[in-house]
């Protein structure tokens, strides 16, 4: 189905609202594959505000930033491959690769990429003060073993496979499955499999180093108390996240991902497939193995995951063929109202002027 031609204006006005609403700098890209038939794409870049409140330069599209959970898309992705190579089995127990990590040999591949293991999340405990928690773990290096460990001092949530309770946890036990399966850390796999094969060249995981390389936006954290003074949260190790969290992307290159993935070039079909089997995880919204599905107001249904570490909400989805992609960021975090307006561009990027 046709989809409405993108307005870029209203875009431009939602960026513009989360400033108002405490964002020091806002963007989106659109990359849209649709009004052609060749590979040309048809860009459109918004951008405000500042992506640095110490110098005043400006937000540019082109700046890198630190995509949070979409990192958990990339993961699934590899594991979705080394499942169509025949090295790993979605429905077997973790018990069989890893034996005896998990307390319960229930625990299915399939559930941790659906968050459906019940393994407790252990950042509840971490960032349950916001500036504190951060400031503890943001120079901190972590092994998977001992981020699993912080989880494990809780029971399970639910019984494995009785739906979605979205956790870290099993994004960092699916880090460990990938560095057992393939013998490499997960940077190996990211680059062999995804980031060079798409030639994502703003897209680094850096882990256990805390800066950002070339030119990057940088992010702010916003404390519980109210009035109190944003914190600037760019440096940091994110080895509280890893492969749940760590990857840093652009605009560009989530577009170029999400595009690549729904389009049928990271998976053969019938694993894309699996990937798109749905959970229902709220109001219009949707989770299969590492990817979201959001339903939006004029019929459209979005592919992609969004992301909130320290200092960057980020926004990426693309349209059931993968020929429309939007990416949006915002360089705050910890601010639901800006939350929920940089979510609301989804509608105008995929809806049009037929957006709620
Ligand atoms: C499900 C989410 C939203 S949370 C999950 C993951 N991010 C985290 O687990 C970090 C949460 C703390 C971040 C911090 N908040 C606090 O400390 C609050 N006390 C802030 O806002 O910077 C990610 O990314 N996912 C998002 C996702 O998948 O969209």
């Amino acid at each position: 189905a046709a989809l409405p031609a993108p307005d870029p204006a209203a875009l431009a006005a939602r960026l513009r609202t989360s400033l108002a609403q405490g964002a020091p700098g806002a963007m989106a890209r659109i990359d849209d594959h649709r009004l052609s038939h060749d590979d040309h794409a048809t860009v459109y870049k918004a951008m405000e505000g500042v992506a640095d409140r110490g110098t005043a330069e400006p937000m540019d599209a082109a700046d890198r930033f630190r995509i949070g959970s979409v990192t958990k898309t990339f993961s699934a992705v590899v594991l979705l491959q080394l499942a169509a190579e025949g090295r790993v089995r979605l429905d077997s127990p973790v018990d069989h690769y890893l034996p005896g990590l998990l307390p319960d040999d229930r625990i299915t591949v399939r559930h941790l990429l659906s968050h459906s293991s019940g393994l407790y999340d252990y950042t509840s405990d971490l960032f349950a003060r916001t500036v504190p928690g951060f400031e503890a773990v943001r120079t901190r290096v972590f092994t998977y073993r001992e981020l699993l460990d912080l989880s494990l001092r809780h029971p399970l949530t639910q019984v494995p496979g009785a739906g979605h309770a979205y956790s870290n946890t099993n994004y960092v036990v699916a880090g460990l499955l990938i560095e057992e399966l393939t013998g490499h850390p997960v940077r190996t796999e990211y680059e062999n499999r995804i980031i060079e094969p798409l030639q994502l060249s703003d897209t680094f995981y850096v882990h256990p180093g805390t800066g950002i390389p070339g030119r990057y936006a940088r992010g702010y954290l916003t404390p519980d108390e109210a009035e109190a003074p944003l914190v600037d949260a760019t440096e940091q190790t994110v080895s509280w996240a890893q492969s749940a969290g760590a990857l840093i992307s652009s605009t560009r290159d989530l577009n170029t991902f999400l595009s690549a993935l729904l389009g049928g070039r990271l998976l053969p079909a019938a694993r894309l497939a699996e990937m798109r089997r749905w959970i229902p995880a709220g109001t219009g919204q949707a989770y299969g193995l590492g990817l979201r599905r959001r339903d939006l107001s004029c019929g459209v249904s979005v592919y992609g995951h969004t992301g909130a570490v320290q200092g960057y909400y980020t926004y990426a989805f693309t349209s059931e063929d993968g020929r429309r992609s939007l990416t949006a960021l915002a360089n705050v975090s910890n601010n639901g109202r800006v939350h929920l307006t940089m979510l609301s561009t989804l509608e105008p990027a995929f809806c049009g002027k037929r957006a709620k």
